[in-house]
């Protein structure tokens, strides 16, 4: 179901960050240069702690409409745009903001989860316009207390539909292919359950280091940043049953029913993983040490590299590993879902086998889609070698947080991840985020640039 107001005003909470700068706005400008934007217009409202001119805003906002596509509509946004310094936690100051919005707006907290929830504590003071938008940044909470807490509150400003929870990765055609590749094709559901797959791999290895993100990431490491929220949506699409429609119902209960299933594949000790890069080289550049940089806080022991393995609980996937794993500054990126089919019951005698499994291997960034299959050689027919058909997609004319943008400002929340399945990804992982605050999984090391813990291959 989608809201029938349609959102005049985009306001963003925490417009002077870097979120809004680095993602948001480039988004948006990707939005108001498609067909989208042909068909509707939108004010943009910054709101921020830092005082800026209406002027200096502009020139912010359109550096970074610039990464994101230039052109007339576009650049016409960015100069009506207005910024208001603005303490968000204050009842009187958000207010005033309101008080600026033209027609129903949408909400978008770039913040984070703790000013989000007292900002939020401030708007119960408030009668929001009918139909208003709120929009949230990952991570929704920081425990599943948290989350629990967060979605109570924000139940009392506005229904769950009006409540977008964003996960850039559910806007990435790359991983919405998963829906087209999976069910446009009678190949791969005939094989895609335990009977026929061996394992589940979710891989998001990044050579990207810290990027300056330290006062974020040091406080959340790669379990929260990529594992808790991403993955985990990416995994849910991956193994969901059939949807009847593109619906924002059917394709979150699918969702739900398969993270409700999910726990770990026995205690943190066996089913969990974490690693910090030391000094190293990186596309021959030198990186000092995760614990070195500046911002980070050695003592907390946050982990940039986080595996988890669980098992869904279902019918279809019952005693199939899904591993989960994402890291930075990692010499060897790879970004991909690997499902492993398990060998044929039978190879003829005489044919030479080779002991490859078959894979499915659907890529992200770049997006692609491969197969490796065991094929008659070069030479003697019958023995056998591995071929990898494959191919490179385009992606998407929206960035992610275009597409997610487009659903906020349509009022439908098809992307946007559920409070009942926030809350499921936090139950998933906690048990996990305590075992490793109580330092019964030891923290591995490797260098960056490299592709991972010595130990772990
Ligand atoms: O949300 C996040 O995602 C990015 C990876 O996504 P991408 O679309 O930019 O490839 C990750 O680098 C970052 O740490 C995390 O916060």
């Amino acid at each position: 179901m989608t809201t029938t107001t349609q959102i005049k005003t985009l306001v963003v909470l925490g417009a002077d960050g870097d979120l809004t700068r680095r993602l948001l706005l480039p988004g948006l400008a990707s939005l108001l240069g498609s067909d989208w934007g042909d068909a509707r217009s939108i004010q943009l409202l910054g709101a921020g702690l830092s005082d800026l001119s209406d002027e200096q805003w502009r020139q912010r906002v359109g550096d970074a409409f610039g990464e994101g596509g230039a052109g007339p509509r576009v650049s016409r946004t960015a100069q009506r745009s207005r910024y208001r310094r603005c303490d968000v936690t204050s009842v009187e100051e958000l207010e005033s903001l309101l008080a600026e919005c033209d027609g129903t707006p949408a909400l978008f907290f770039a913040l984070p989860p703790a000013i989000t929830a007292r900002a939020c504590q401030a708007l119960q003071q408030l009668d929001l316009p009918e139909g208003t938008v709120l929009a949230m940044e990952k991570p929704f909470g920081t425990d599943l207390a948290g989350a629990r807490a967060l979605n109570q509150l924000v139940g009392t400003l506005v229904p769950e539909n009006q409540i977008f929870r964003v996960d850039h990765f559910m806007g990435r055609s790359d991983v919405l292919n998963l829906i087209g590749t999976r069910f446009s094709n009678r190949l791969f559901e005939p094989v895609w359950n335990n009977q026929h797959v061996e394992s589940i791999e979710i891989v998001y290895d990044e050579s990207l280091a810290l990027e300056g993100r330290a006062g974020y990431y040091d406080k959340a490491g790669a379990l929260v940043d990529m594992l808790q929220s991403h993955l985990l949506q990416v995994m849910a699409l991956l193994m969901m049953e059939p949807i009847s429609r593109i619906d924002e119902r059917d394709l979150r209960d699918a969702k739900g029913q398969v993270l409700r299933a999910t726990r770990l594949r026995g205690a943190p000790r066996e089913a969990s993983r974490r690693a910090r890069y030391t000094a190293g080289t990186l596309d021959g550049r030198k990186l000092s040490a995760y614990s070195r940089e500046p911002g980070v806080d050695a003592s907390r022991r946050t982990e940039t590299l986080a595996e988890l393995t669980v098992e869904v609980d279902t019918w279809r996937w019952s005693g199939v590993p899904v591993v989960l794993r994402s890291g930075k500054a990692l010499g060897r990126p790879r970004k991909e879902a690997v499902v492993t089919l398990k060998p044929t019951p039978h190879l003829p005698t005489g044919l030479l086998g080779n002991d490859t499994s078959d894979q499915i291997v659907i890529g992200f960034k770049p997006a692609g889609l491969a197969l490796h299959l065991d094929v008659s050689g070069p030479g003697d027919p019958f023995d056998l070698e591995t071929v990898s058909p494959s191919a490179e997609l385009e992606a998407g004319d929206l960035l992610a947080y275009g597409e997610v943008l487009a659903g906020i400002l349509d009022g439908d929340p098809l992307l946007a991840v559920r409070g009942d399945n926030a809350e499921e990804c936090w139950r998933i992982v906690e048990p996990v985020l305590e075992a490793w605050r109580e330092d019964k999984v030891p923290l591995d090391t490797y260098a960056a640039g490299s592709s991972g813990p010595s130990s772990w291959s």
